[in-house]
């Protein structure tokens, strides 16, 4: 067991957000959660995070993994007047010693997400795919054990996208870690997980979970295989059964 949350329950004043809500993540899964907007996605995230408290029921995170925790969030959030490696390797400056030197880690991140070259320049001479790299990177270098992404490459374009869910999948093949995706983008959902947590547009529920069997990394290829085209359909129906 990486993650278990039990009968969690959240309102915003009269507002039930999440009822319920039981699950089971297990280490080295990628899981993500989809549903309309509004639905409750975020707010479940954060909930297993730590960075929302439940009004009810229970969030248990192994505690390897509780203190090995990293957020990806839509907006890149990187500090202007910081070079792209010292963006990145911030972290550190606020985290315990790791057993590898600071420039080290650094090295080994910029070359995940291909930024070697991009090191010394200041976020706002990057493109957008590379801001977002330099996002995943920052949370990378901790070498963290469960990574929460919420909607993080919502704002890229198509093709980014799909660069940086192949990039992704190669980091997690190298560094296994447990992933909480929150997305839009069906696509992407089937692409990247194990498994896909649908949630209902009034219930604050998860209607449906769907398992997309199929070896990782997955490469550009299972873009066009049958089975990725039958998830995405069984996807799509269960997400308008849940909006009913
Ligand atoms: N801090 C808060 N205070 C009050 N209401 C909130 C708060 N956070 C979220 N909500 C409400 O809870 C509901 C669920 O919000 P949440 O952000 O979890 O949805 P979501 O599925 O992630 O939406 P989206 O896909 O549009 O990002 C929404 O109606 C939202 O307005």
């Amino acid at each position: 067991m990486s993650v278990k949350l039990k009968k969690v329950c959240k309102s915003f004043g009269e507002l039930q957000v999440l009822e319920d809500i039981s699950l089971e993540i297990v280490p080295g899964e990628i899981v993500s959660i989809i549903g309309a907007s509004g639905c409750g996605k975020s707010t479940l995230l954060r909930v297993i995070a730590g960075l929302e408290d439940s009004d009810s029921g229970s969030v248990l995170i192994d505690p390897e993994l509780e203190h090995s925790r990293s957020f990806v969030f839509q907006d890149p959030l990187l500090l202007d007047w910081r070079k792209l490696e010292a963006n990145i390797s911030l972290p550190l400056e606020i985290t315990a010693p790791q057993e590898k030197s600071k420039e080290t880690l650094l090295q080994e991140v910029l070359a995940l997400t291909n930024l070697c070259e991009h090191r010394q320049k200041y976020p706002h001479e990057l493109s957008g795919g590379m801001r977002m790299r330099a996002s995943l990177a920052r949370a990378l270098i901790t070498q963290p054990k469960l990574i929460f992404l919420d909607e993080p490459f919502g704002a890229l374009d198509e093709m980014t996208r799909e660069k940086l869910n192949l990039e992704i999948q190669q980091i997690h093949q190298q560094k296994p870690s447990t992933i909480i995706l929150v997305t839009h983008n069906l696509s992407e959902a089937v692409f990247m997980s194990h498994r896909i947590f649908v949630m209902g547009l009034n219930s604050g529920r998860i209607e449906a979970e769907i398992t997309v069997d199929q070896n990782f990394p997955r490469e550009a290829s299972f873009f066009n295989e049958n089975l990725f085209q039958e998830k995405l359909c069984e996807v799509r129906q269960v997400l308008r059964e849940a909006e009913r």
